[in-house]
């Protein structure tokens, strides 16, 4: 083309600019029905737009994805970081070795990054190991009236919160009263990444738990409640990819770990829907931890540490009270849509069962340290069920929110990783111009074949013209 531009301002002949000018729009024409064809493939318009791939409101909730990825980077993800790491937060009650209730165990793990490493018994706080004091139930309160002489009372009637106890959370399997075979595990030594568990034992899991429990549901055929059971889940599902891919064995030979972007791509971002499921999952459980501020506020974060207790509670305050995130997403979900027919109660119950049932599945995963973190972030997603769900404080008013320590740690981990994942997402550009040179790669090919055959066709004009 260049050659013959110069060819033609030297030469200057009337009919050599008509042929060049037939030469360049035949070149046009090629480009256009190139590009368009490449336009629909679903994996490569979002790549052409070199923009971001994900905006607009997130499905069913009541905030869009700029304002969730700009609140989350300024205001969620550094908090949430910080937050995880203090003593309250990094200690998680477990029971690791459970037998599954469905199949006979058939562990699949190649790594010895799949076990999970303990705590031995002097390092978690000594506060945690013995069972509440100021656990008061509303019935203990009214218990304690016969004999007033021989307790304190320490309800404070205008907080919400009456001190840890030890209750049972209708969502999960596992009977969170039952300290026998509980462990306690420091999560920081335990990061969620790649363990090499896959195959069918993990195909099974996961197919049992979209399968039997929550089936995808087709847009129109489904009520609301099952639809987001079936969206928390996928979410929950991005989530554990992205952070499997974020976090990954490059090459075990070197012991090197690093970010796999083309599995990143592989398993999430090439689907719109997983993505959008995890940003709902976010914005579900960040409205249960919002909606539960007045409990989270009052409650006592205390492991013995006296500093590290203190910055706990600020760091609590500076998230649930964020004038930020006030702002950008006062109600990032709004629950109350859900359960208003006349089947309410008994479709609550019915979804009960079924996260019930995926939260058993845990005990199915043949690798320790996946298992831990299924089993926390299952426990995560039933407190936010919990209290979204549990407690209407319209409705029934008399129902007071309780929550046992363990959830709440459960819960702010959660988020905490889905904040994580949402950044990962976030910084999709620099995955995407990844993937926009794979997959353009098959468009420059045709583009230069073309080339190729244009400049062949360009060249024997101008020999023509020249002679
Ligand atoms: C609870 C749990 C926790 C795990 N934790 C870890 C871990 O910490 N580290 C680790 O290395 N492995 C972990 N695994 C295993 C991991 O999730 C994968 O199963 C494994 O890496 C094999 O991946 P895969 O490519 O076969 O697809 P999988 O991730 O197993 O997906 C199976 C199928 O589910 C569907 N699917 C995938 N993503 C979604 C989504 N977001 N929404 C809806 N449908 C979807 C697709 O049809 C896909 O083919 C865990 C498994 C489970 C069940």
């Amino acid at each position: 083309m260049v050659e013959a531009e110069v060819s033609k301002k030297e030469r200057g002949g009337k009919s050599r600019w008509g042929w060049t000018a037939i030469g360049a729009v035949l070149v046009v024409l090629v480009a256009i029905s190139v590009t368009s064809k490449y336009s629909k493939n679903p994996n490569s318009c979002h790549c052409a737009q070199d923009s971001r791939k994900f905006t607009g409101v997130v499905e069913d909730c009541c905030c869009d994805y700029e304002t969730v990825d700009s609140v989350n980077a300024a205001v969620l993800h550094p908090l949430l970081q910080e937050l995880v790491t203090t003593p309250f937060f990094r200690y998680f009650k477990v029971k690791l070795w459970c037998d599954c209730p469905f199949w006979p165990d058939d562990g699949m793990c190649k790594l010895r990054d799949c076990s999970v490493c303990e705590c031995p018994e002097y390092e978690f706080p000594e506060l945690f190991k013995k069972p509440s004091l100021y656990g008061l139930l509303s019935d203990d309160l009214k218990c304690q009236e016969g004999k007033p002489e021989a307790t304190v009372d320490r309800t404070l009637d205008t907080k919400a919160f009456r001190g840890w106890i030890e209750v049972d959370n209708p969502w999960t399997h596992d009977d969170e009263t039952d300290n026998s075979e509980m462990t306690y595990v420091n999560l920081l030594l335990n990061p969620e990444r790649y363990t090499g568990y896959s195959g069918p034992s993990a195909r099974r899991i996961w197919d049992a738990v979209y399968s039997e429990n929550c089936p995808q549901y087709i847009s129109g055929e489904i009520c609301q409640e099952k639809k987001v059971l079936y969206k928390l889940i996928s979410g929950l599902h991005s989530s554990i990819s992205i952070h499997i891919a974020s976090d990954y064995l490059l090459d075990e030979a070197k012991n090197l770990w690093g970010k796999n972007h083309d599995l990143m791509y592989d398993r999430v971002l090439r689907y719109p829907d997983h993505v959008g499921n995890l940003y709902f999952t976010f914005l579900f459980v960040l409205r249960a931890v919002t909606k539960a501020k007045d409990y989270m506020e009052q409650a006592e974060y205390d492991t013995g540490n006296h500093d590290e207790d203190l910055k706990t509670q600020s760091l609590v305050h500076q998230l649930l009270y964020n004038p930020k995130l006030q702002a950008a997403c006062p109600l990032p979900f709004d629950e109350a849509k859900l359960w208003q027919g006349q089947s309410g109660p008994e479709l609550k119950q019915q979804i009960q069962k079924q996260f019930r049932n995926i939260s058993a599945l845990m005990d199915c995963i043949g690798c320790e340290k996946c298992r831990l973190w299924g089993k926390l972030q299952v426990l995560g997603l039933g407190t936010a069920l919990k209290i979204l769900f549990s407690v209407d404080g319209r409705s029934q008013s008399n129902q007071t929110l309780q929550l046992q320590r363990n959830e709440v740690i459960a819960l702010i981990n959660l988020l905490n990783r889905l904040s994580e994942s949402v950044k990962f997402v976030q910084e999709l550009p620099s995955i995407e111009k990844k993937m926009e040179v794979l997959l353009s790669e098959p468009l420059a090919q045709e583009i230069s074949s073309w080339r190729r055959v244009w400049e062949a066709v360009g060249l024997s004009w101008l020999k023509k013209l020249q002679l």
